[in-house]
């Protein structure tokens, strides 16, 4: 059986001060009472599995072993959930996404077979491709993974080199990877897991070149695994993190494949070579704007972590007195403790709701799309590039501060913060580079200044362009609803300036491209502001409209949460703000005490507040951050499975140190 140990006291005492009811929090967070169960039910099941328990941390494993589990455990995962899935619903992908960390301690070698093969069979392809590849993707019986960067080629898909020219009398693509910079580079499980792909290649029909489309491709051989005839494939190597995750590379050789493996929901290919343009090309990039959006959620997810870790040993670390003769103190509470956390913890209520709202938004262009409509899509591109960019990055930063905030146990793998840094920060460059993407909605954002000058209706997101064109700056008020219109006039204002530096640089016979980039710094600045204050007008829009169906007791500490959010980035971009809008000194000097009065306000909810994220220690994965605050106990029971500490002497110690003392003392 078992050993159940005692919950560290400072925790119990902070679970008794809390003021809400964390289950009426958790249900909120995942959606609904019947995710949480359903989560939990699932959890439980995977807790139970003997065979995913490994005994062995796998920090300890070889790359080659540690892969080797990971396809092992992830094999064992991928049974549980189509049994749990026989019996009851089909798992929402929030959920299954969850449970993976459970059992995969770093990132899945089946990861873009969920995120981003399956996705792009269905958003890429007509319904009788679905049919055909749909099932076996979904049943598992083909793995794929999405293969579109290249050596050369990330950020400039329109540059890619992979061709696939169409042969009309096979009826067939050759498909070739012409240099070294062409080969594929990146793609996850691509390494030795998967045995089809989507390829993006450039199209060439008759000598003429059509732009980058997606095909499916096998590169294995489904029995013997082996890479079929005309495919170079293979793993990249170890990086920052991602260490199970078996990205690969890829180069073909004139591999042929069927006409109908080029996913044909946009563009065609006919029998005869004929091109059929799709509704608007861009369309091609469908997938990426899904992921986008869920990356969102996945920053949400993240911060949530390492709030949740750094939340709890700060409640049952003791370091320093504040008073002479007094015991040290918890080091919750030194206020600057508090700042480094509490923000974490706002920080992920705030890209749940702003997930919450994209996602619909998403849903939504989807359909108008099947319908021919393609009105919003402008706006949620410009939408999840920045939420994409703005969310991963700031994620990274509070999983660092977090990290920062253990101290130097926080550095410790056992801690597991140096894994989900690897994660979140690879977010900031995959799924488009952050600059980029800042850039993208920066396009965007000019079209819009433009629009609004010339005095048309402008999209719900960019509508307060319109506005601060129309009036004065609002007197200044501060209040929550004041300083989101001070954030969009910083918004409006900065990108007012990027507006005429482009302007400027043209006027001084420029072309157009380099203006644009002579005013990029400011450009990615504007689409900074922007993103901030759609961040924080979602936030507070979605926590007001949640407050009136939840219990009083919690919409109170939901509104603590968003205030602090919004307190926290006026603090932070003070000096914009002086500059852009009607605050003034005293204005700022009032929030500073503000502020202080916020993190008093959450402090005795701290704990209840990570508690409600509903992390099981088996995701958590961490010595620092388990329910029960076992910290030291955990930290050594894991300095114990080191297998340096399995013999009293290292061998080492008779190969080299002996005899280099040795001849140290002669
Ligand atoms: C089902 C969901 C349930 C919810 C569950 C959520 C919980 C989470 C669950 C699961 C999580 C799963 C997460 C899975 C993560 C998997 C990630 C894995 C690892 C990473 C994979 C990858 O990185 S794949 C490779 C990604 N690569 C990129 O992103 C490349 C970036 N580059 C580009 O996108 C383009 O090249 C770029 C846009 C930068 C430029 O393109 P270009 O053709 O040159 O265009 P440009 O001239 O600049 O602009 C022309 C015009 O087109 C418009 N436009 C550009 N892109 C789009 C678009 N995507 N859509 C619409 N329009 C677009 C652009 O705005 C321009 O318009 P105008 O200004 O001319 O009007
Ligand atoms: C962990 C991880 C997993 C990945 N998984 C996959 C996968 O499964 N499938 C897949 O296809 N790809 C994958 N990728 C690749 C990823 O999508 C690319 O790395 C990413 O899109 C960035 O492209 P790049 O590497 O070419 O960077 P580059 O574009 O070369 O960026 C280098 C620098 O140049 C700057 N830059 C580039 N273009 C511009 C511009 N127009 N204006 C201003 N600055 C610019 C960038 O801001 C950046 O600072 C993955 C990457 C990582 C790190």
């Amino acid at each position: 059986m078992a050993t159940v140990h005692k919950i560290n006291e400072d925790l119990v005492k902070e679970r008794q001060k809390c003021t809400f009811n964390v289950q009426e929090l958790t249900y909120l967070l995942d959606g609904g009472e019947e995710v949480t169960k359903e989560r939990r039910e699932f959890e439980n099941i995977l807790r139970n599995v003997k065979e995913l328990q490994d005994e062995v941390p796998e920090v300890y494993l070889s790359h080659k072993e540690r892969y080797e589990n990971a396809v092992r455990k992830t094999c064992i995962l991928q049974n549980v959930r189509n049994d749990f899935e026989k019996k009851r619903e089909v798992l929402s992908p929030r959920n299954i996404f969850r449970a993976g960390y459970a059992v995969i301690k770093d990132v899945s070698p089946f990861f873009l077979h969920n995120g981003m093969f399956v996705p792009t069979i269905i958003g890429q392809g007509t319904p009788e491709q679905q049919a055909e590849w749909l099932p076996k993707a979904k049943a598992m019986a083909i793995i794929g993974t999405y293969a579109q960067t290249e050596l050369g080629h990330g950020t400039f898909i329109r540059g890619l080199e992979t061709t696939a020219t169409y042969d009309a009398k096979t009826e067939e693509f050759i498909l070739n990877s012409p240099k070294v910079t062409s080969y594929k580079w990146w793609p996850g499980g691509l390494g030795t897991t998967v045995n089809h792909c989507i390829t993006v290649a450039q199209l060439y029909i008759n000598g003429k070149k059509y732009g980058i489309h997606p095909f499916i491709v096998q590169i294995r051989d489904l029995e013997t695994h082996k890479p079929l005839p005309g495919i170079k494939v293979g793993e990249i190597g170890p990086k920052m993190g991602f260490a199970t995750a078996n990205n690969g590379f890829l180069g073909f050789q004139n591999f042929r494949i069927p006409r109908k493996n080029m996913l044909m929901k946009n563009a065609q290919v006919l029998k005869d070579g004929t091109f059929v343009k799709g509704m608007n090309e861009k369309l091609t990039y469908g997938t990426m704007v899904m992921v986008r959006v869920n990356i969102v959620s996945d920053s949400a997810f993240h911060t949530a972590m390492a709030a949740t870790i750094a939340v709890r040993y700060a409640a049952v670390r003791h370091q320093s007195q504040l008073k002479a003769k007094e015991p040290e103190v918890q080091i919750i509470d030194y206020l600057t403790q508090q700042h480094k956390l509490f923000i974490a913890i706002a920080t992920s209520h705030a890209f749940s709701n702003t997930y919450t709202w994209l996602y619909q938004a998403y849903l939504k262009v989807v359909e108008d799309l099947g319908k021919q409509k393609q009105d919003h899509l402008p706006e949620l591109h410009a939408l999840s590039c920045c939420l994409k960019a703005t969310s991963s990055r700031d994620a990274g930063v509070i999983v660092e501060q977090c990290r920062l905030a253990c101290g130097g146990h926080g550095y410790m793998a056992s801690s597991n913060l140096p894994i989900i840094y690897g994660y979140t920060t690879a977010a900031i460059t995959y799924e488009g580079e952050h600059t980029v993407l800042l850039l993208q909605t920066a396009r965007y954002l000019m079209k819009a200044w433009m629009s609004a000058l010339e005095g048309k209706v402008l999209a719900p997101s960019v509508a307060y362009l319109v506005d601060w064109l129309k009036s004065d700056k609002q007197r200044w008020q501060n209040t929550p609803e004041v300083i989101v219109k001070g954030f969009q006039h910083v918004a409006a204002g900065k990108i007012k300036d990027a507006f005429d530096a482009i302007q400027k640089h043209v006027k001084a016979g420029k072309d157009y491209e380099d203006a644009w980039n002579l005013a990029s710094v400011q450009l990615i600045k504007a689409s900074e502001a922007h993103s901030r204050a759609i961040l924080c007008d979602g936030y507070l829009r979605e926590t007001v409209r949640t407050s009136s169906s939840v219990s009083p007791s919690l919409a109170k500490v939901l509104n603590h949460l968003v205030q602090l959010y919004i307190v926290y980035w006026t603090l932070e971009t003070a000096g914009d703000l002086l500059v852009y809008s009607n605050i003034g000194k005293d204005d700022i000097a009032v929030l500073k005490e503000k502020y202080e009065e916020l993190l008093a306000l959450i402090r005795p909810n701290a704990v209840g507040l990570v508690d409600a994220f509903d992390i099981s220690d088996e995701i958590l994965q961490s010595t620092l951050g388990s329910y029960d605050g076992r910290v030291y106990e955990r930290l050594m029971e894991e300095a114990m499975k080191s297998p340096l500490n399995k013999e009293p002497v290292n061998q080492s110690f008779h190969k080299y140190l002996k005899p280099f003392i040795k001849k140290a003392k002669l």
